[in-house]
Parts: C-alpha cells; structure tokens; sequence
C-alpha cells in the first residue's frame, strides 16, 4: 500500500475517525507504521447504528491507549451533509487548539479524490477545482493531511478482512441522495477497480502540472484588510487569486466582476472592495473615500501605490513605508 507519512513521523497527530472503512483501516495502518496519534470522533445520531461505532471507537481507544474525543449531538433539518462537515470541522479545530496538535489527519481515499473531480467536472470547473482534495492542507496552526489519497477503497477493504478487524459501514452512503454518491455508485468505484494505477498516476501528473503554474495564494503583504499578492502576469491566474481571497473573505465574484477588474486593473467592485492590478502586484482592500495629505499622497506616487489602495492605507494608519519596504524586498 502506497502510503506517504513522513510528515507524521514525530509529530502530536489527531485522527479524524468515523468508524468506516477508512478510517478503521488507516488506524491500524497508523499502528503498523509506529506513527503516534489520537482519535476524534462525532457521532450525529443520525443512524441506529452510529452508537455502536462509537462504542467501537471508545473500545479501540482504550485497547490501544489513545485519547478519545467525542462530540455527540442530533442532527436535524436540511443540508446534512454540509452542517456535518462545519460541525466536525469546527469540533477538530477545538481540540487541535486546546491540546496543540500538529497534524489532522482524514481517511479521504483515491474513490473520494475521483469521485471530487467529478463532481467538479459536472459542474463546471479548472485545474485547481478539479484537483481540490489535496494530500496536504496547510492551516495557520496545523496541517490536514490525507495519507490514503494513492489507495483505492478495495485495498483498504481487503486489508481489514485480511486482518480479520472489524468496521461498519455507513449505510447513508448506500442511499443515491447526494450527488457524491451518484459518482460513487454509478462510476466511481467501478472505474478505479479497473483502472487504479492509471488514475493514480494521472492525479500525481496533474498535480505536479499544477504546481508549474506556480500559483502563489499566499499574500506578500497583509495588514488590517489590506492584501497585497505578487502579479502572475498572466490573466487566468491572477482572477483566480483574487477570486479565492475574495471567496474567502465572504465576497462571490460574478462573472462580469471578473471580466471587469480584467479589463479596468483598477477597479471597486460593488462600492465595497478595491481591487488593483499594478505592474508588479495585485491590491485588494475596502474601497474607503478619505481625503489625504500631501506628502502621503506623493509617497504613494513615488512608489506606485494604487490610487484605490490609498485611502484606505491613509485612513486605517497602516505604514506607508512598511508596505513598500516589505514588497519590494
Ligand atoms: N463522524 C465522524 N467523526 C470523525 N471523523 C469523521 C466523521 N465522518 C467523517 N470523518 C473523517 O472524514 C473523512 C471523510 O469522510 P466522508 O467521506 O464521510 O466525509 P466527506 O463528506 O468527504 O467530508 P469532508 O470531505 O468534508 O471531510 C473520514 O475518512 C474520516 O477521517
């Protein structure tokens, strides 16, 4: 089994686990390797048998000296799925913070990678879409990282029932509700019984063509809801950085808004947010009118700070000289 956990060796790792395949396989898979680690589990209530996956979980726990923890609630209403993820993501990130672990770890496996970039085929999507479920997620205190991404869910069946371990599945996923689950049946798992090491390679060649396209998320300069990226110099990519900082900081794009700031480089999109596309970098901030004094006015001149950026630099006191200092180092 092809299973990449040097980034595990030696570090404090919480495992995400529901009790399924997955999870159940990649614990043992843990075990086998030596890598530490403790589990985290939510139980929704949403199925008759979610009480006796947990008490599998509280069994393996205490058999195997782990930490436990658990977060149970009934869920209700509509959009499950989604409030599930928030829920489970948020308990995670509760536990990674009061106990400093360095690492979450999730059972996301090669079915799931696939059936992701179907579901983001079908509905209209790039490179960087195509390719979101990702081996490793950094966040500001810790990593996601997704070890089983190479494996196909058939080798993690096998593994168990070879070793004789116990796991349950989740009958939820047999039900064809969510879309997801349409790729899972009607295509998916087929497909990789077929063709896993082809689909294995393909993910690993368009992840590495992604990563020549060098496209850098990360801001140069940050300060109160001042971003400053590095330009691409290419149109796709920089609509694409401001798009995901925008998306981020709740703001969608339309597709006029998009062809807009193309078009103008310096442009307020709905009254609110400045975005300018210099020379050299990219400015987003909250399009604020203010009147400036001069000598701040010339600084701004002298080292091309945008005209849309200016006032708002000006009027939340961020330090002129800072900004320039740090971009063009
Ligand atoms: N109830 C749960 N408690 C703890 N971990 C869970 C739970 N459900 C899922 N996980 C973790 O998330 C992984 C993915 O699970 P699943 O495929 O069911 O979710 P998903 O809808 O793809 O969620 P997402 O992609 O948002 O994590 C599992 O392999 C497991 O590591």
């Amino acid at each position: 089994m092809q299973l990449n956990l040097s980034e595990l060796t030696s570090k404090k790792n919480l495992l995400a686990f529901s009790a399924g395949v997955d999870s159940t396989a990649l614990f043992f898979l843990l075990k086998e390797n030596e890598i530490n680690f403790d589990i985290a589990i939510v139980n929704y209530n949403l199925r008759e048998e979610s009480k006796e996956e947990l008490e599998y979980a509280k069994t393996l726990a205490k058999k195997h000296d782990k930490q436990i923890f658990i977060k149970e609630l009934t869920l209700t209403g509509s959009n499950i799925e989604k409030k599930a993820r928030d829920i489970r993501y948020n308990f995670f990130e509760e536990i990674i913070m009061e106990n400093d672990y360095d690492n979450l770890i999730t059972a996301h496996q090669l079915n799931d990678k696939l059936e992701w970039f179907l579901m983001q085929l079908s509905k209209g999507a790039g490179l960087v879409e195509l390719l979101g479920l990702q081996e490793y997620i950094d966040k500001e205190n810790y990593k996601i990282i997704r070890p089983l991404l190479h494996t196909s869910k058939q080798k993690l069946e096998e593994f168990l029932k070879e070793n004789s371990i116990k796991y349950f599945v989740d009958k939820s996923n047999f039900e064809d509700k969510y879309r997801r689950n349409y790729f899972r049946h009607e295509f998916s798992n087929r497909f990789i019984n077929e063709f896993e090491n082809g689909v294995s390679k393909s993910f690993d060649f368009l992840q590495k063509d992604l990563k020549s396209l060098n496209i850098n998320y990360t801001p140069i300069f940050k300060e109160k809801s001042l971003t400053i990226f590095k330009n691409l110099h290419d149109e796709n990519l920089n609509i694409k950085v401001i798009d995901k900082h925008l998306k981020k900081e709740g703001f969608l794009l339309s597709k006029a808004q998009r062809d807009e700031i193309l078009k103008q480089q310096q442009t307020v999109i709905s009254n609110q947010v400045s975005v300018c596309i210099s020379d050299e970098f990219i400015w987003i901030c909250p399009y604020v009118i203010k009147t400036m004094n001069k000598k701040f006015k010339e600084f701004c001149r002298i080292n091309k700070i945008p005209k849309l950026a200016r006032a708002y630099i000006f009027n939340r006191k961020i330090d002129e000289k800072k900004i320039v200092k740090t971009i063009y180092s």
